[in-house]
């Protein structure tokens, strides 16, 4: 099938490359030249395991295209795909500009039937938006499909290759006789094509994204209340996940939830709630307590310090929102280096691929370390925050010496509590207790 890709960020590249994957010739669309000049040459502008040996394939066997012209790509295309940014607007709402902005054009471009699919996130009623908007310019028959994306950064191409489900949301039978077949190589026995309605499949996407990001804030809840009543949460987790109604997957209590997607999704939702008439209270909780979060280590180091960081020299390992990205977009890093920066700290920092984004932001107010010991070499304390494998092992002989006092403070809990009693660090986790 011929297939075009309106946006080449983690999503459109994702689905560009996957459905190439699986024999379809696929065009993708930018608007951006500087990428996608890059991407002509066979580059590719993100950082995520697996894809690249797709993408190239893919490229050099002749079904992978990239341009910015986007008239050529809807030419032959009866697919359309828009995996557009949704970015909250000033109110927290969802940002649809791009989104209708590309429906307008393309309603402009299109001679033959379409169907016209948002891999964006987007609040529910969007698909009639987005019809409404094709209606008014253009008399061509085309139908409008939600089919919402829910790949994780990181694992994206497993995600996308073997997804838990699909969801396609449309009453076009046409257009669902369409997807089906475009879908029919990614599906697994018992990981079914979930065929709706729009509007349930565009509340499908926001709920899932809702409910994970609950079930992480909850779990964060219950870390504090650990420290206050001396249980271990990783104990409580083990236990509570062991429960297949409960399972044991996103209890993982850290430094708050990140990202592009979640703190976005979860504001959309409660303000899109709200202006039903309807207080979603759980969503309100749920972003309260991830505010708190987000500061908690911060704390942490301000208590050991009795309020006075001024001069202090902190190492910082892990700067992307999680590990396995170079994406820095809300991550738990970005909050606390700003924060330490206006206590008077002194940071020197290392993750294994977020550097260069870093340094976009935060300029040369931090030390970028070349590696990992480089960073923690005279520093009061080691600050983990993101949980890549690399710092689960470390070489503690490096740290003992490298390190001019044996303080931790570990946002991922990656470390065994008794091994670092007896290392005799002080260290100082989440929901566990705290030993010196
Ligand atoms: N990043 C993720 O892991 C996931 C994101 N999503 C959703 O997918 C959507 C896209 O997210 P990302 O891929 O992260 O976005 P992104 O911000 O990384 O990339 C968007 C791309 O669209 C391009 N673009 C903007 N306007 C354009 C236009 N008029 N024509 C062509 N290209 C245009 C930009 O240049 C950029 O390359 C969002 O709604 C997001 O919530 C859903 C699931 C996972
Ligand atoms: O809509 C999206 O963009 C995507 O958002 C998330 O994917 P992603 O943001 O890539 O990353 P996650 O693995 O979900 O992690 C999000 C944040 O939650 C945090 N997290 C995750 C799991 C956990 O147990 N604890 C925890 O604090 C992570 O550290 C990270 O900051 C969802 O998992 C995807 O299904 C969805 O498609």
């Amino acid at each position: 099938m011929k297939i075009a890709v309106v946006g080449t960020g983690y999503v459109g590249l994702v689905t560009g490359t996957c459905l190439a994957e699986t024999g379809n010739q696929v065009i993708c669309v930018d608007i951006n030249e500087k990428k996608v000049k890059m991407m002509q040459e066979g580059k590719l502008p993100i950082y995520e395991p697996g894809l690249e040996l797709l993408f190239t394939r893919n490229i050099n066997q002749g079904r992978l295209h990239f341009t910015s012209n986007l008239a050529a790509a809807l030419e032959e295309s009866k697919i359309i795909f828009l995996a557009l940014p949704t970015p909250p607007g000033g109110d927290g709402a969802a940002d649809l500009s791009y989104v209708l902005g590309a429906a307008k054009d393309i309603a402009g471009l299109i001679k033959e039937y379409k169907v016209i699919v948002t891999k964006s996130t987007v609040p529910v009623g969007t698909a009639d938006k987005i019809t409404a908007v094709l209606q008014e310019h253009t008399n061509i028959e085309f139908a409008v499909v939600s089919n919402p994306e829910f790949l994780r950064e990181g694992v994206a191409v497993e995600d996308f290759m073997k997804p838990d489900r699909i969801v396609i949301g449309t009453l076009d039978e046409r257009a669902r006789k369409l997807m089906g077949e475009l879908y029919a190589p990614y599906v697994r026995q018992g990981n079914p094509v979930i065929f709706m309605d729009q509007r349930s499949s565009e509340l499908t996407k926001y709920a899932a994204n809702s409910f994970l990001a609950t079930k992480i804030s909850f779990m964060n809840e219950i870390a504090n209340l650990c420290e206050l009543v001396g249980a271990d949460v990783d104990m409580v987790r083990r236990g509570i996940g062991a429960d297949n109604r409960i399972g044991r997957r996103f209890l993982f209590s850290g430094i708050g939830y990140g990202g592009s997607c979640f703190p976005k999704d979860v504001q959309a939702l409660a303000k899109s709630a709200k202006e039903n008439n309807y207080d979603f209270k759980i969503l309100n909780a749920v972003m309260d307590v991830n505010d708190i979060q987000r500061a908690i280590l911060v704390e942490k180091v301000k208590n050991y310090y009795k309020g006075d960081l001024k001069g202090k020299k902190f190492a910082i390992w892990g700067l992307a929102f999680k590990p396995e990205t170079d994406d820095i977009r809300e991550a738990p890093a970005l909050y606390i280096i700003d924060k330490l920066l206006n206590e008077g700290a002194v940071l020197s920092v290392f993750d294994p691929e977020a550097m260069e984004n870093v340094k976009g932001v935060v300029g040369d107010k931090i030390y970028y370390a070349n590696n990992q010991y480089d960073a923690i070499e005279g520093a009061d304390a080691l600050l983990i925050l993101t949980e890549w494998s690399v710092f689960r092992t470390p070489d503690f002989e490096q740290l003992d010496a490298k390190l001019k006092a044996k303080v931790i403070f570990d946002g991922r809990n990656l470390y065994d509590i008794q091994k670092m009693i007896d290392c005799g660090y002080y260290y100082n986790s989440i929901g566990r207790k705290v030993v010196s």
